[in-house]
């Protein structure tokens, strides 16, 4: 049998955290659940007392005028009743809606600045998902708790009222309602435990066949399908993942029909017993044809409220699972300082050195780096170069504190890195990073990365530096252009170059102290690429930079070379100095300018 993860926090736990949350959010919230809870037993009492009210009162014979006035309350109180009750639902849900807003607010600030070794880690992926999924709609635990909570208040209460009323009577059928409405939960609770034990499943299929039915759609592809002909090939993975949701669904119906023929079984046990036992209380006690009615409309009643509280229990047992991942999620341990960390010092320069750093990526068994001694000085331009797979990225990675070194420590300006916040450590950082990583907002947005107090001066200059002036010239709203397509149909798509030098300008504009750019050429034309080594040093005045690039010519403009490889530093000096040594380095300048060289000859040769 499958073993079910126990959740870390309880009912109890859960609850109270809805709670504080909803207290610190929205009281009205919490105020709504018992004034729902109380006006729902309220109109249940009311439509209970109505009918064997006025027989009573037409059994007795009383007057016309007293008998329309007894008409008259209880239609007065049942409108009263369902108006309060429909005022209360229309007013409630925003306010649902914005305590479930705060969570997952509470969600995406974990997500965004949670340690970055987090975000890769796949446990702690999951709990991320399966929080997000408890907030992500109106029946989601983080909004249908309230109205569990309501129906709970309402089903005890109810009970409550009506255990009084029996109690007058008889201890039996308080006994038949308990146990054939216990019953009747059991029995359907289990069948329809079903879903819930295979949401997993489920959520599969639905992934599946979303992913199937939209991503055809996604402009990247549209290419391929053409040219590979794919039509046919997606039609029949949209149709194998339809098939696959439509079997779930009916196998889901037909456990689902046990449950409606229990249901059916129980309450007929429970009338025909109830029947049989008022019909003789009525006819020993020559009850009148009003209390016959009374009671027995309660017996269903009590049923209900029965069958209401251990439903709601179960209900609130599995929202509570949904909310022990919320939890879990916005609880989760941090590697790295926060709040608590020391301010990186203000300084005119900053200097990093990596103090005999070893470095494994988190479950894996191998060092990528080995005892590297290195120093950055300030203001220094560091270029990083290597074969793929060196660890270039790996040693920026723990430059920038996305990484802590599995040995050894990061220095900045003498102080070790994990002694800050690593928020503020962060932004001293300006970066460009390997991939496309740009939002669809518009270009002014994407360069300065906010919506708001945009300085577009600034922005105009960055995109110069970066070479887009002309580019962006062209386009209709000029920085006010969408980027991209997936949001906005009028967006423009900008060539893989483009959308680099987008990433340059974004990094410029940052204008942090210290510069990182991991490839951010590789996919430049040579004049582009060449219009960007020219400006680099203007780029990189006062800062301290390190340059990952695969082509070597392109590093000679900086101060100090690094050739990495076999987990450590092989060779290190300027251009020149490298090339006179006759190593690796200039073994591999050998092959790249041999390259363009024979390119050339062989340009020559033809023409
Ligand atoms: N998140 C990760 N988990 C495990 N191993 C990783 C991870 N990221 C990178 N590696 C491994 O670390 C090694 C170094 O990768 P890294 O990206 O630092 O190389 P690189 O020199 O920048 O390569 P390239 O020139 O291709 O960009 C590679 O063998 C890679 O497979």
């Amino acid at each position: 049998m499958k073993h079910r993860e126990k959740p870390k926090y309880s009912v109890r736990q859960n609850v109270c955290f809805m709670v504080r949350t909803a207290w610190e959010k929205r009281r009205r919230v919490l105020l709504l659940c018992v004034v729902v809870a109380a006006i729902k037993v309220a109109l249940d009492l009311a439509q209970l007392y109505v009918t064997p009210e006025i027989l009573t009162r037409v059994e007795q014979g009383v007057p016309v005028g007293e008998l329309l006035t007894t008409i008259g309350f209880f239609t007065a109180a049942l409108l009263l009743l369902q108006g309060a009750a429909a005022y209360c639902d229309a007013i409630r849900m925003p306010g649902e809606v914005d305590v479930r807003c705060a969570i997952i607010r509470m969600i995406s600030r974990k997500s965004g600045e949670t340690s970055y070794p987090n975000v890769h880690d796949s446990k702690i992926l999951k709990l991320e998902e399966q929080a997000q999924r408890a907030t992500s709609g109106n029946d989601d635990a983080a909004e249908h708790i309230w109205r569990t909570l309501t129906e709970l208040l309402a089903n005890l209460g109810g009970f409550a009222v009506y255990l009084l009323l029996f109690s007058r009577l008889s201890r039996f059928l308080i006994l038949l309602v308990v146990l054939t409405a216990a019953a009747d939960f059991f029995v359907s609770h289990y069948i329809s435990e079903w879903e819930y034990r295979h949401r997993d499943e489920r959520e599969q299929y639905d992934k599946e066949l979303h992913y199937f039915l939209t991503q055809p759609r996604q402009i990247q592809l549209a290419k391929d399908i053409r040219v590979f002909g794919l039509v046919p090939w997606l039609r029949e993975l949209r149709e194998k993942s339809m098939k696959a949701l439509s079997a779930f669904i009916a196998r889901r119906e037909r456990t689902y029909l046990w449950a409606n023929v229990a249901d059916v079984a129980l309450t007929l046990l429970r009338n025909g017993i109830a029947y049989a036992y008022l019909i003789r209380q009525t006819l020993v006690h020559g009850w009148p044809a009003s209390t016959f009615l009374l009671y027995f409309t309660a017996v269903s009643g009590a049923a209900s409220w029965v069958t209401g509280i251990l439903t709601q229990c179960s209900q609130l047992h599995k929202e509570s699972i949904d909310l022990s991942k919320i939890q879990e999620y916005l609880n989760i341990p941090e590697p790295f300082r926060f709040e608590g960390g020391a301010q990186p010092p203000a300084a005119d320069g900053y200097e990093l050195r990596l103090e005999n750093v070893s470095f494994r990526y988190p479950g894996t068994e191998r060092d990528i780096l080995s005892h590297i001694d290195l120093t950055i000085h300030p203001g220094e331009k560091l270029a990083v170069v290597g074969l793929n797979g060196a660890g270039k990225t790996t040693m920026v990675m723990l430059l920038c504190g996305f990484y802590d070194p599995t040995e050894g420590r990061v220095l900045l300006n003498g102080q070790d890195i994990r002694e800050f916040d690593r928020s503020a450590y962060y932004r001293l950082f300006s970066a460009v990073f390997q991939g496309f990583s740009i939002l669809d907002t518009t270009i002014a947005e994407c360069v300065a990365q906010t919506t708001e107090h945009i300085d577009r001066v600034k922005v105009d200059h960055c995109l110069a530096q970066a070479g887009l002036t002309e580019a962006i010239a062209k386009f209709p709203q000029g920085v006010d252009t969408h980027f991209g397509r997936e949001v906005y149909l009028d967006g423009v798509q900008l060539s893989g170059g483009q959308t680099q030098r987008l990433m340059l300008a974004r990094a410029l504009y940052k204008d942090g102290p210290i510069l990182v750019l991991d490839e951010p050429t590789a996919a430049l034309d040579p004049i582009a690429e060449n219009d960007i080594y020219q400006k680099y040093s203007d780029m990189t005045a006062g800062k301290t930079s390190v340059f990952i690039s695969h082509r070597l010519a392109s590093t000679r403009f900086c101060d100090r070379i690094l050739f990495i490889a076999d987990g450590g530093i092989a060779e290190e000096g300027t251009h020149k100095e490298l090339l006179a040594k006759g190593g690796a380095y200039a073994e591999l300048f050998a092959v790249q300018s041999r390259y363009y060289q024979e390119g050339g000859v062989q340009d020559e040769e033809e023409s």
